[in-house]
């Protein structure tokens, strides 16, 4: 009988740690074995979940640990005692920033390690995540070959427009410039919509990952044209717990005339801003949906606000919109953020089917709207097991 080979893909968000063990003997025969993620890290209410294939609950179990390292050592170990045979033959990151090194997946070596370090100051709420598990990985298993795939990587195909900013030249070529992030989720999507929807294969699609962190990318023929975040994964429009665009000139006043230090900018930047600082109830559109607070509402409306105003200057980018796809938590989740983005893009030719975005069916537009709106669920796990596959199966990598 030939051994089973399995791949690990992680997924070491901010307050999450997310996995997926695939199984197969190639990129074309993944099947997915089982999947979980740790939730509420850093908070007294870490719980880990699992599922087998099936979506069958293989785990559900509250943490007594906060600490993140002690989290990944236990997710190691049941994650290990789970293989039943299977042999770990690589694992896959997600890993958010590339920088200007780093345009494609790459094998992490002690070399590249320093280098994703360097770039913690560009992702600060994501990369030393990110490589953390990538370490704790390595010391449990020394021979696995570990492969970082870069949120920034697709967005590499925007022309330079949409990659500089309005600064001296010397600040540009020194790397200040636009990267764009949740490349791994749209590059999915640019493979699923032409299986969904193949007169689309050469559209001008508006894809909205609408998460925790949330961002929007105009994508034309399957390819990056211009997104909403830029140089930090702070840009663009509102998320959980960051502001998404704001008057730069804020930043110098909080500084000047508060006296906020670096620290104290950054916190309030990356964990207090965005849904959560609007509403002082909660960052999770769930609970922000379900209160009957203004605030609350106040919120979810200025996140829709964001979506279709950004939205709308993509299709400029794009020079025309052909077709809308909603994905992630809140795009694959939230009717109702849905319908009020969709609304405020009626003068561009989107109108909703009110049945099938409540029924979230695959396609949610009217039969009569010009633009056909798609929600396809995303799945960056699924992505990071391909190019780690093909990653080590190319040579000079
Ligand atoms: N049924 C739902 N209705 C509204 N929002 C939802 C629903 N399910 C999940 N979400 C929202 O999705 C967000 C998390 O999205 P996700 O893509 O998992 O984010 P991340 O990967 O950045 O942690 C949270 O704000 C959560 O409230
Ligand atoms: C880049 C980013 O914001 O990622 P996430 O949505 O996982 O926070
Ligand atoms: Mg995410």
């Amino acid at each position: 009988m030939s051994q089973r080979n399995a791949y690990l893909v992680i997924n070491a968000g901010s307050s999450s740690l997310k996995f997926c063990v695939f199984q197969g003997s190639d990129a074309a025969d993944l099947e997915v074995a089982f999947t979980g993620q740790i939730s509420g890290i850093g908070t007294q209410q870490a719980r880990f979940e699992a599922k087998d294939a099936h979506r069958h609950p293989l785990a559900s179990v509250a943490l007594s640990q906060s600490d993140r390292a002690a989290l990944l050592g236990y997710l190691l170990d049941w994650i290990g005692g789970q293989l039943n045979g299977s042999v770990l033959v690589a694992a896959g990151h997600r890993v958010v920033h590339g920088g200007t090194r780093f345009s494609a997946p790459v094998r992490v070596t002690p070399a590249v390690l320093d280098q994703l370090e360097e770039l913690i100051p560009l992702a600060p709420l994501h990369e030393p995540h990110n490589i953390a598990a990538i370490r704790a990985l390595a010391e449990s298993y020394p021979q696995l070959p570990q492969v970082a795939c870069f949120d920034t990587a697709f967005h590499q195909t925007q022309p330079w427009q949409s990659q500089t900013f309005a600064i001296p030249r010397a600040l540009t070529a020194e790397g200040v410039r636009r990267y764009g992030f949740h490349g791994l989720s749209y590059e999915y999507i640019a493979h699923q919509l032409p299986r969904v929807a193949p007169e689309l294969a050469d559209a001008r699609v508006l894809v909205c990952h609408l998460g925790s962190g949330a961002s929007l990318c105009a994508m034309a023929a399957g390819r990056s044209v211009d997104t909403t975040m830029g140089f930090t994964a702070l840009d663009g429009v509102p998320m959980g717990t960051r502001p998404g665009s704001i008057d730069p000139g804020v930043l110098i006043y909080l500084m000047r005339e508060k006296g906020l230090g670096v620290d104290e900018i950054e916190t309030l930047l990356y964990h207090k801003s965005g849904m959560l600082g609007v509403s002082g109830i909660s960052n999770d559109m769930r609970e922000l949906e379900g209160s009957d607070a203004p605030e609350a509402a106040e919120a979810v409306e200025l996140f829709c606000h964001g979506v279709a105003k950004q939205g709308a200057a993509l299709a400029a980018s794009m020079g025309g919109l052909d077709a809308v796809v909603f994905t992630a938590g809140v795009g694959e989740n939230s009717a109702q953020v849905r319908s009020r983005v969709a609304e405020r893009l009626e003068w561009l030719g989107v109108r909703l089917d009110p049945a099938a975005n409540r029924a979230k069916a695959t396609r949610i537009s009217a039969a009569d709207s010009r633009v056909p709106v798609f929600v396809i669920p995303t799945n960056e796990e699924q992505m990071i097991a391909r190019h780690t596959i093909a990653c080590l199966s190319t040579p000079s990598r």
